[in-house]
C-alpha cells in the first residue's frame, strides 16, 4: 500500500509528537541518571533500528513513568505504519521464534501480537501468553472468555498476519484430534468384552450362592 499525502502528514505530526514527548521525558529531572543515559544510548542506536521502534521502545521501557497518552500515541503510531505497509504477513515459524518474556509474538485468528510491552500489564499473567507461543493462540484466547475490553486493546499489538498455509496442522488445532476422538475398531471390541465380563461375573457368583444355599439346605434335611 502507498501511503497518501494524508498519511505522510499524519505521520510526520505524530513523529513530532513522539519527540517532544521524548524530550520531555529526557528533561523531566525526576528521572535517574540511569534512566537518562539509557535514553541517550537509544538516540544514539545503530541504523537499521527505525527511530518509530526507538520510541516505542522507550515508552515500553518506561512502564508505568512515561504518560499514558504518550504511549496510546506510539501504539497509535506503530499500528499506522504496520497499516501502510501493508498489514506484514509472517511465516509461521518467524513467529514462533519471538518466544521469551521481552519478544513474545502471538497468533490470533490469523493475526499476529506482539504483546512484549503487554507482558506485565496482563491481568492473565505472563506465563499464559508465554505458553501460547509457537502455536495456533485462538482457542485459548477464545476459552478464556476475553471482553471485549480486552479486544479493544488488540489492534494496538497487532504488528501483521500468519501465513496460514505455514501453520502446521497439528499445532493449530490443538485437543484431541478427530482420530483419537473416534473408537479404533480393536478398542471398540475389547471395551464390548469388558461389559459382557462385568455383568457375567456377578450373576455367575449369584448363581453359586444360590447353588451353595440349596446344597448346605439339602444336606440339613
Ligand atoms: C493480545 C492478546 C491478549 C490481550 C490483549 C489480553 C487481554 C486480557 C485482558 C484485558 C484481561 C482481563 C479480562 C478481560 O477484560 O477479558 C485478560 C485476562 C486473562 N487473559 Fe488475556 N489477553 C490476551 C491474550 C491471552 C491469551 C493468548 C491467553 C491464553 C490463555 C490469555 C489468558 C488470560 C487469562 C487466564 C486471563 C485471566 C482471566 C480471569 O482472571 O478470569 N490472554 N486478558
Amino acid at each position: 500500500m502507498t501511503p497518501t499525502r494524508d498519511d505522510e502528514t499524519a505521520l510526520r505530526r505524530s513523529r513530532a509528537y513522539i519527540y517532544s514527548q521524548e524530550r520531555q521525558i529526557t528533561d523531566a529531572g525526576r528521572h535517574t541518571g540511569r534512566a537518562k543515559r539509557w535514553i541517550a544510548e537509544e538516540s544514539r542506536s545503530p541504523a537499521g533500528r527505525s527511530q518509530d521502534n526507538r520510541a516505542i521502545r522507550i515508552a515500553a521501557k518506561f512502564e508505568g513513568i512515561v504518560a499514558p497518552v504518550l504511549r496510546t500515541c506510539l501504539f497509535r503510531k506503530k499500528e499506522r505504519l504496520v497499516a501502510m505497509a501493508g498489514g506484514k504477513v509472517y511465516s509461521f515459524e518467524e513467529v514462533a521464534k519471538h518466544n521469551e518474556r521481552e519478544d513474545c509474538w502471538l497468533i490470533i485468528a490469523g493475526k499476529v501480537y506482539d504483546v512484549s510491552p503487554f507482558m506485565e500489564e496482563h491481568p492473565g499473567g505472563d506465563e499464559v501468553l508465554l505458553a501460547c507461543t509457537g502455536k495456533d493462540a485462538t482457542a485459548d484466547f477464545i476459552d478464556i472468555g476475553h471482553t471485549a475490553t480486552a479486544k479493544e486493546l488488540m489492534p494496538q499489538y497487532c504488528i501483521g498476519e500468519v501465513d496460514a498455509s505455514t501453520i502446521p496442522s497439528k499445532i493449530a488445532y490443538r485437543g484431541v484430534a478427530p482420530q483419537d476422538a473416534s473408537p479404533k475398531p480393536d478398542a471398540a471390541s475389547g471395551s464390548a468384552w469388558l461389559t459382557v465380563l462385568q455383568l457375567a461375573v456377578p450373576l455367575l457368583l449369584l448363581v453359586l450362592a444360590f447353588a451353595l444355599q440349596d446344597f448346605a439346605k439339602s444336606k440339613t434335611e
